[in-house]
């Protein structure tokens, strides 16, 4: 890559933020397909055992540690013969079908020689975001640990469908953190880091530490190449982070290699600082986990009051409503001007029962069509903004 201007990092040089890693206990590890599969399309056993070592010797050293894997879809080309990642979902899951069983066994045996079990664990994007299926989904990985087993989540690939799969891992393994609140997140690549630009142009600089928001600004992700077997990019590793730090879980971003030297605390790869205070569970998954049933437009009175106000909202400020929800649905609220989600909450009626509310104070719902109209339409405490 040449040289490369200097590094972008922390404040201070002696900053204590790389505690955050050497002391954390439960950690969440996520591994990119193109760390573990050759170009070709098939298991790079050499990598998946550096990585398995690693995380053995975590795991020896009492660490509690959740592998989020992909890499199934590619390591079912070869032995399938396919010679190129399919752009259909019937191949991708037959792929996935081949490649994860070949992936479990691999790992099965890698960790064998570290004396432990690993169990394996695929998820559906509902199992992480409807709260009857992550309380069981969290349960699972609970017990696998508690049993001294080491679980690897995948998506379950051969049954998500285009609408409701995640696709990428990175915002899967960033919801497995908070559903086991792990101490950390690592997200390992191909990449060392995160940069300002693209790696492989000399002007971009490496970001060794991001504080807050305001630090990634001005940064360029750019998609990765067509020849890349990975599917999520950095756009999808930023997010998770995003998620992650928001939910007070530090992220450490770095190549699988690396992933050694970064987890005894050298200063490698890209380390997120998390918020610091956590949002409840609650809204913290309603705002990262759900997927919106429907949408309220909102006037500029209704986005004043709910943004800046915290006021709950009511159907004198909604403009117009589209989707098909029940009462207790997720539902994004929009604002009319600019088309921008700005917050998300569980609505109380229906979709059919909204029109015929809108534009009109609570008082006058409630005197002509009842006191059970005078309800807001979506309460204040579940709400959360976007
Ligand atoms: N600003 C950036 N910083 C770092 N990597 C970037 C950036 N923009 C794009 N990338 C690309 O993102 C790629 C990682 O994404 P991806 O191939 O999906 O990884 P994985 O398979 O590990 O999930 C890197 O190889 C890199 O080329
Ligand atoms: N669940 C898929 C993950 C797809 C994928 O490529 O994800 P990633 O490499 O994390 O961007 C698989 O195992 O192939």
């Amino acid at each position: 890559m040449g040289s490369r201007p200097g590094s972008v990092g922390p404040p201070e040089h002696n900053w204590p933020v790389r505690e955050l890693v050497t002391g954390a206990r439960r950690i969440v590890v996520k591994v990119g397909s193109s760390s573990l599969t050759t170009a070709s399309g098939g298991i790079d056993e050499q990598r998946v055992d550096a990585l398995v070592d690693v995380l053995g010797g975590l795991a020896a050293d009492g660490r509690e540690v959740v592998l989020v894997s992909s890499g199934a879809i590619a390591a079912g080309l070869a032995p399938l013969s396919l010679r190129r990642r399919p752009r259909d979902l019937a191949t991708q899951q037959a792929a996935a079908s081949v490649g994860q069983g070949l992936l479990i066994g691999r790992y099965a045996a890698g960790f064998a020689r570290h004396g432990l079990q690993v169990g394996q664990v695929l998820l559906t994007a509902d199992d992480v975001t409807r709260r009857s299926h992550y309380r069981n989904a969290y349960r699972t990985l609970r017990k696998l640990l508690d049993l001294g087993a080491l679980p690897i989540v995948n998506e379950n690939d051969t049954v998500a469908t285009d609408e409701i799969r995640f696709g990428d891992n990175d915002r899967l393994a960033a919801l497995v953190a908070a559903l086991v609140q792990a101490d950390l997140l690592v997200l390992l690549s191909d990449v060392d880091a995160l940069y300002t630009g693209n790696p492989s142009d000399p002007l971009s600089r490496k970001i060794s530490y991001v504080g807050d928001e305001t630090d990634l600004e001005g940064i360029n992700i750019t998609a990765p190449g067509k020849s890349k077997i990975g599917t999520g990019g950095m756009v999808t590793k930023v997010e998770a982070a995003r998620i992650a730090t928001g939910f007070g879980i530090p992220v450490v971003l770095t190549a699988a290699p690396l992933a050694g030297g970064a987890l005894s605390g050298d200063d490698v790869g890209t380390l997120f600082q998390p918020a610091g205070s956590r949002p409840t569970a609650r809204l913290f998954w309603l705002a990262h986990a759900t997927a919106p049933r429907g949408r309220l437009h909102l006037d500029p009175g209704a986005v004043t009051a709910v943004v800046a106000r915290r006021k709950s909202l009511l159907p004198a400020g909604i403009t117009a409503v589209d989707g098909s929800f029940a009462a207790g649905d997720p539902v994004d609220l929009i604002d009319a001007g600019s088309g921008a989600p700005v917050a998300r909450g569980l609505v109380n009626y229906d979709a059919v029962e909204l029109p015929a509310l809108l534009g009109r104070t609570t008082g006058e719902l409630a005197a002509t069509l009842g006191p059970g109209y005078e309800r807001e339409v979506v309460h204040r405490d579940d709400l959360v903004l976007l």
